[in-house]
């Protein structure tokens, strides 16, 4: 998918001049006035070159950057302000004839290793071939040259967020819920789109916004909050646009008069709001049309779909809930947060079984005494989302209290122990034993990450497996759902990592955490969690949020075959691993011996 740079790159650029230049002369009255406001006031932002775009993409980039000498700018307007005479000639007329020459780039190939060259002056080619040394104020002095840059600049950028520079993959839609597709990024910077699943003719390929676009090191971590304040978001229907910097754009073609809705805000977490509002939306929109074709679902089907919905609001709401409280606007965690969570962690080591005589602070501590005035505005947000458009099937009104999931009511007090969490979940008679997909495992992680906020987080936000072989899930008889090799395993080959094991240090966020899910969810976690100790011989509430938690342990009829080959304590900075302990066929079922690591112990987390 890196496109080669032609000729005709150049002549398409020549026309963007032109396109944009009009649309810039027509000020306030440009359908673009917004968005080219945007444009120009981000002209000093742009620093990152993506890694998804083209070659010429990322050298035009690195063109107009105020990291870079502005000769080669400057050299390059020279070169198409000939492109722009004979565009104001004629609207018809075009780079390609007769005056390619004059539109051609110069060749700047190599010519970028001098980046830091002393600034107060500036060179240019002359036709000659000689070098021309500006002094940069005359430069600077120069209004018209000051005009022609800016819609060089502007040029670039818009081209840049239009097709010409933007490789395929970028224009793939993006949704949170209904994606289909997914990529990987090859050692070149190529990137592979795979299809998650069968995508019929004619459907429009989507992809999720939750990804690491690179290698995710230790310090990124998305969560759906951070994505959608900080990468902004398009939806569908209406496509909806929104930029971190505070210009966001509805567009629907349907209405004819207005198709373009313009939005202007500053920048805050107004961001995450409106999207907040806009993806509850869709999903009640969804759900609407799910609830119309109700009669073929299977039952056990509907109930998936049913706590699935549920989940994805309550996981969202307490994601944005927490981005409120956790982080300023600069997406950094406030200093008095930090305070808070050290205090309720001294807290809960004193205060053991001694509890009841703290009022009307709630056990999880987070929306208590000066918290209280957000905690209002959360639930406010989230009634005014809910109030109104709730779909009587979706949500009777009865279905969330306080902006939490009624049928998750109850689980959140202190007194709350792990049976009584899986009576009210109603586990004891429990048989959904669904087999999970990629989002429900996502949305377990996000949940986990929203709870324990990113810092602490052990599991970054991502989308792939902790499986490194390919597998399937399958139900293994007399042991309910279990992992199944597909190819021929050699002995020593890597199978999982422990790269989405949770841990929990309080049970409070356990419980937090639990409470978030819907129940089929909880059910399966507390079959599938375990307590353990770190390297550092730390207590933790452990969950594998992968397909790692449905390995099936030895029996009779099975001997294991898969294993770490260090100690049983998980180093969290340093991840599990899991190989191959012998040669493993197609179709065999990978069995674990369930180590000596579980301590067996939630009673010392109050559970
Ligand atoms: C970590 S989970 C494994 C996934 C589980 N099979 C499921 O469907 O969720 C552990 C649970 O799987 C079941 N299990 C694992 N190995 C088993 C075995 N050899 N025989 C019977 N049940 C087994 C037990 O119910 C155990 O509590």
């Amino acid at each position: 998918m890196v496109a080669p740079e032609t000729e005709e790159d150049d002549d398409m650029l020549c026309q963007l001049l032109h396109a944009v230049w009009k649309e810039i002369e027509l000020g306030e009255a440009s359908t673009y006035a917004p968005y080219i406001g945007y444009l120009q006031a981000s002209q000093s932002d742009r620093e990152m070159i993506p890694v998804l775009w083209s070659n010429i993409g990322r050298r035009l980039l690195n063109m107009v950057s105020i990291t870079l000498p502005r000769k080669h700018i400057t050299t390059w307007i020279d070169g198409f302000d000939n492109c722009f005479d004979a565009l104001k000639k004629s609207d018809n007329s075009s780079c390609d004839v007769p005056d390619t020459e004059n539109c051609k780039a110069p060749d700047l190939d190599d010519k970028d290793d001098d980046q830091h060259q002393d600034m107060d002056e500036e060179q240019e080619i002359a036709e000659d071939g000689s070098l021309i040394t500006h002094d940069v104020d005359a430069i600077e002095n120069s209004e018209e040259q000051k005009a022609h840059l800016k819609a060089f600049d502007i040029a670039i950028q818009h081209q840049i967020d239009r097709r010409f520079l933007v490789p395929l993959y970028d224009q793939i839609q993006h949704h949170h819920v209904e994606y289909n597709v997914n990529h990987t990024i090859q050692g070149d910077y190529s990137v592979k789109v795979v299809a998650l699943k069968d995508i019929a003719k004619g459907e429009q390929l989507q992809r999720q916004t939750l990804t690491c676009l690179s290698e995710c090191d230790g310090s990124k971590k998305d969560t759906v909050t951070s994505v959608m304040r900080n990468h902004g978001q398009v939806q569908n229907h209406p496509h909806f646009w929104n930029f971190p910097v505070g210009v966001s754009f509805a567009y629907d073609p349907s209405n004819k008069d207005e198709p373009i809705q313009w939005v202007k805000k500053p920048f805050e977490l107004w961001n995450v709001e409106i999207m907040e509002n806009e993806y509850s939306r869709q999903l009640r929109v969804r759900a609407g049309e799910i609830n119309q074709s109700r009669q073929s679902i299977p039952d056990a089907e509907w109930k998936q779909i049913d706590a699935y919905s549920h989940a994805l609001i309550s996981a969202l709401q307490v994601s944005v809930a927490d981005a409120y409280e956790m982080f300023d606007e600069d997406g950094n965690i406030k200093e008095a947060m930090l305070k808070e969570q050290e205090e309720e962690k001294e807290k809960e080591g004193n205060e053991g079984d001694d509890q009841g005589d703290e009022g009307e602070e709630t056990e999880e501590g987070e929306h208590t005494g000066d918290g209280e005035g957000e905690e209002e505005e959360f639930e406010e947000l989230f009634e005014e989302q809910m109030d109104g458009e709730s779909d009587e099937w979706y949500c009777d009104n009865s279905c969330f209290e306080n902006g939490v999931p009624t049928n998750a009511s109850g689980c959140d007090e202190a007194e709350c122990f792990l049976g009584d969490i899986a009576d009210l979940r109603g586990c004891p008679d429990y048989r959904y034993n669904a087999i999970l997909n990629e989002t429900e495992w996502v949305l377990m992680r996000s949940a986990y990450i929203a709870i324990v906020g990113p810092k602490k987080a052990t599991v970054n936000l991502t989308y792939w497996s902790g499986m490194k072989v390919p597998f399937r899930v399958g139900y293994s008889p007399g042991r309910g759902r279990g992992v199944f090799s597909v190819e021929d395993i050699p002995k020593g080959t890597l199978v999982w990592t422990s790269e989405h094991t949770a841990a929990f240090e309080t049970g409070i966020q356990y419980r937090q955490f639990l409470r978030a899910l819907p129940d089929f969810m909880v059910c399966d976690l507390l079959i599938w969690c375990y307590t353990a100790k770190d390297i550092s011989d730390v207590h933790y509430i452990g969950c594998d949020l992968d397909e790692g938690s449905l390995f099936n342990t030895y029996d009779d009829r099975a001997e294991y075959n898969i294993g770490g080959l260090k100690g049983t304590k998980v180093d969290f900075k340093a991840n599990e691993l899991v190989y191959a302990l012998r040669d493993i066929t197609a179709g065999e079922e990978l069995v674990t011996a369930y180590g000596s690591f579980d301590t067996d112990d939630f009673a010392a987390f109050d559970l």
